[in-house]
């Protein structure tokens, strides 16, 4: 299997796109932790799943905007599954709303939580691995957003280039590591995160339209990419964007 072994780290895994990351991971042979904030009843189904593949899972919760929850994520998962060979930086949220009346504690909490969170967990998972000294493979989930704006999402965008940002930077950085940076980028995928979004039928068959493939993304569709990514399949990629979107980006007409 690809991953046989290996010490997967996860954050947001209690839901959509990091939970199906997670159990795919343990499908191809990993141990897995993951990090979540508030849903108890969807860390536990993660886990679930992760030991009815026959790994060992465990779930630590906490606020990835608080940079002590990073260090006590890392430390608890190294404890408990030897040692952190991948990271997938994926905890976010996307609170829909219109830009000239966008509320500061909106603005501020987007950011706390999509790009700070992401860099004091991808500081604290490399610095890991720079420890243990075998190299390892992290992945952030940015998003199409990086590259597109959206008209409620103008604190959300931002984070999402910045998380693709960072992982050009870090892939420089820790290269001499032998770690390999990564962002994933999904187009619309049907979670929690834009339930209410598409619950208007025109907003739905709109993204619908946009997508080549006919169809939005699915959590399981990001499983794949993201275990190719952490694999040794993708030895010499670092510093590499990968879009998960069903062509949605490249349909102008
Ligand atoms: N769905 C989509 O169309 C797209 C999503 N993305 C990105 O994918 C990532 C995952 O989103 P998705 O699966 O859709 O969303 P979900 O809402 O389904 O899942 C979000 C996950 O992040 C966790 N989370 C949220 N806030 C925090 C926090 N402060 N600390 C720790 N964990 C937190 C949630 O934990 P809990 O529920 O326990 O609070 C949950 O596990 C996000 O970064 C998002 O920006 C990118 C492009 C498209
Ligand atoms: C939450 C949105 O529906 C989703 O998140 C993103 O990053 C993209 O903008 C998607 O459409």
């Amino acid at each position: 299997m690809l991953l046989d072994g290996r010490s997967v780290l996860v954050t947001g895994g209690s839901a959509g796109i990091g939970q199906a990351i997670a159990i795919g991971a343990a499908r191809q042979g990993a141990n897995v932790a993951i990090n979540y904030h508030g849903d108890d009843e969807g860390a536990e189904h993660t886990l679930d799943q992760v030991r009815q593949a026959g790994s060992k899972g465990i779930a630590v919760k906490g606020d990835v905007a608080d940079p002590k929850t990073a260090e006590e994520f890392v430390s608890t998962a190294t404890k408990a599954l030897g040692g952190v060979d991948v990271f997938v930086s994926n905890a976010g949220i996307c609170p829909f709303h219109a830009f000239l009346d966008m509320p500061q504690e909106t603005v501020e909490r987007t950011v706390q939580v999509n790009l700070l969170g992401a860099y004091y967990m991808v500081q604290a998972g490399a610095r890991q691995m720079v420890e243990q000294g075998r190299g390892g493979s992290i992945i952030a989930v940015s998003s199409i957003s990086a590259l597109v704006g959206g008209e409620f999402q103008t604190h959300y965008t931002p984070t999402k280039a910045g998380v693709l940002s960072l992982m050009q930077s870090t892939a420089i950085a820790l290269g001499k590591h032998q770690i390999r940076c990564n962002a994933l980028l999904p187009g619309t995928i049907e979670t929690d995160i834009n339930r209410d979004d598409l619950s208007d039928p025109e907003k739905r068959k709109y993204m619908e339209a946009r997508t080549p493939l006919g169809r939005l993304g699915e959590p399981e569709d990001l499983a794949g990419p993201a275990i190719f990514l952490a694999s040794d399949m993708a030895r010499y990629v670092t510093g590499a964007a990968l879009l998960v979107d069903g062509g949605m980006y490249v349909n102008l007409q």
